[in-house]
């Protein structure tokens, strides 16, 4: 069958700045909790000891970027501000870094390249997860000084702003079970939800500031973005409320404040922390209460959702324990991944197209049919793989079930595929490639090769279809529960 994707539909690349950009204490850069996790001594705990000081390079090879998008005949390139880089300790503009961006910003849309700005892509400056970071209430007024240099500095240029990144990843992951930056474990999911919950208020402030500050001259749009994989029912004796509930507590605790009717946290969510805050003998809710005015600040708070969208997994309902993974143990949900789904070199990362056409439809119901940009979507192989036959096929499925999630009325804008270059990923290093061009870190000049991909999208944008079979979408099944 063949999927086709409307004159509109627009396809970009995305990469961020402590992945690609190098130069990590240049021209006046401060060191951010990335520096500092990837600086620890005797081990750094990444998979191949590496860090993210050179990376790509972009720093200094950003014009080799643009080649790539312009070669890959990309019309978008989401990319993320260093925080470090534009504001010193003391809330003042580095005018280096403010430069720099000017720069790559000038020079995208003189080659026809709409830039779509990330402020937050996981490298809080260090000297302010001294003072406690993001679960910290405090962060709020940090972030909004931060927001309102960047809407001033390129707002006049810059028409699409993305708030924050996956804060589900940073929150989670760095708070609650210290596997990212800033590597702090919390009780009882404490710090990743003080965290989540400071965050959405400082995504509703900085979405306020624009639209009385600088909408009106700079007719930009604001929206965050979000990561979640749909889930499905484990087997057929799972009751689809597990399968919402689910959904709910990963993805709902930002969407239902920010995009739904009512606001405020899912109610699912309030009642079950609520619940289990009191059963374990404490005076208040581990999960905090948004005041009346916070409520509605949030409420509708963003022109479009940016969706990072990987991978699914199949669900069942688990007991409450609380010495069990903490986003499990609120939600009293477990997951697992289909055996015969096809994974990635990434572990977590199982081949599942149709959860993103699942997940872009209950959007659709669920909110009223936002804007939605697929702000993420990709696929890892091993360093230096040239023939990357897997992300094509990754890329051409999910595409396709982004054409059928359009045909059904799903408002989906664009794609900015994950990643331009290969890059550092996180607690894997460099061992896990995501780039649709590849990257020799034995070479200085960082030249970036073409992967086979490139061709490929090349083709998809020039004819705006790709060929698909339903039954390569479509490949949830029913499973017997695993063993608990
Ligand atoms: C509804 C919820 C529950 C159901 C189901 C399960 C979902 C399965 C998906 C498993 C994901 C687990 C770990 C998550 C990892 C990613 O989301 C995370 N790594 C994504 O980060 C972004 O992706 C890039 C590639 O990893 C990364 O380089 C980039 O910086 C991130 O923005």
């Amino acid at each position: 069958e063949t999927f086709t994707f409307p004159n509109s539909f627009i396809f970009g690349a995305a990469t961020a700045s402590y992945q690609i950009e190098g130069a990590w204490n240049v021209d006046g850069k401060l060191p951010s909790i990335w520096d500092t996790a990837t600086h620890r001594q005797p081990s750094n705990d990444v998979f191949d000891g590496l860090t993210g000081d050179e990376a790509a390079l972009s720093y200094y090879y950003w014009q080799k970027d643009i080649e790539a998008l312009k070669n890959a005949n990309l019309t978008m390139y989401r990319f993320s501000i260093a925080w470090t880089r534009v504001l010193t300790k003391n809330q003042q503009v580095n005018q280096k870094g403010i430069d720099y961006y000017n720069t790559l910003i000038n020079d995208l849309i003189a080659e026809g390249i709409t830039p779509m700005v990330t402020l937050y892509h996981w490298d809080l400056p260090q000297y302010l997860q001294d003072i406690g970071g993001w679960m910290n209430s405090e962060i709020v007024k940090y972030y909004e000084v931060y927001a309102d240099l960047v809407f001033k500095s390129f707002g006049d240029r810059v028409k699409i702003f993305i708030t924050f990144n996956e804060p589900s990843v940073f929150c989670d992951h760095g708070h609650n079970y210290a596997e990212h930056a800033p590597h702090i474990w919390t009780y009882d999911s404490v710090g990743g939800i003080l965290c989540s919950h400071h965050v959405l208020l400082s995504h509703a402030r900085a979405y306020r500031l624009y639209q009385e500050k600088y909408l009106a001259a700079q007719n930009g749009k604001v929206g965050i973005c979000l990561n979640t994989g749909f889930s499905y029912r484990g087997n057929g004796s799972v009751p689809q409320d597990t399968v919402e509930r689910a959904i709910q507590f990963y993805f709902g605790r930002y969407t239902n404040p920010i995009f739904s009717e009512t606001g405020d946290y899912p109610q699912v969510m309030r009642d079950a922390i609520d619940q289990k805050s009191k059963q374990q003998g404490r005076s208040f809710s581990r999960l905090p209460t948004f005041t009346a005015e916070e409520v509605q600040m949030l409420k509708g708070s963003a022109d479009f959702l940016a969706l990072n969208y990987y991978s699914s997994g199949m669900v069942y309902p688990i007991s409450f324990d609380p010495t069990i993974d903490p986003v499990h143990h609120d939600s009293e949900v477990a997951g697992f991944s289909d055996p015969d789904w096809k994974v990635a070199r990434s572990s977590w990362l199982y081949q599942v197209p149709q959860g993103l056409y699942d997940l872009l439809n209950w959007i659709r119901t669920k909110y009223n049919n936002p804007d939605v940009y697929i702000s993420e979507n990709g696929w890892s192989d091993a360093p230096l793989t040239i023939e990357d036959h897997d992300r094509i096929e990754y890329m051409r499925l999910h595409l396709a079930a982004i054409s059928k999630a359009i045909t059904d009325g799903c408002n989906v804008l664009g794609i900015t595929v994950w990643s331009l270059v290969d890059n550092f990923e996180w607690m894997r290093g460099y061992d896990e490639r995501f780039g649709i061009y590849a990257i020799d870190l034995n070479d200085p000049d960082r030249n970036r090769t073409p992967k086979k991909s490139v061709s490929y999208l090349r083709n998809v944008t020039n004819s705006r279809t790709v060929e698909a079979e339903n039954d390569e979408i479509f490949v949830v099944k029913v499973y017997p529960m695993p063993a608990e």
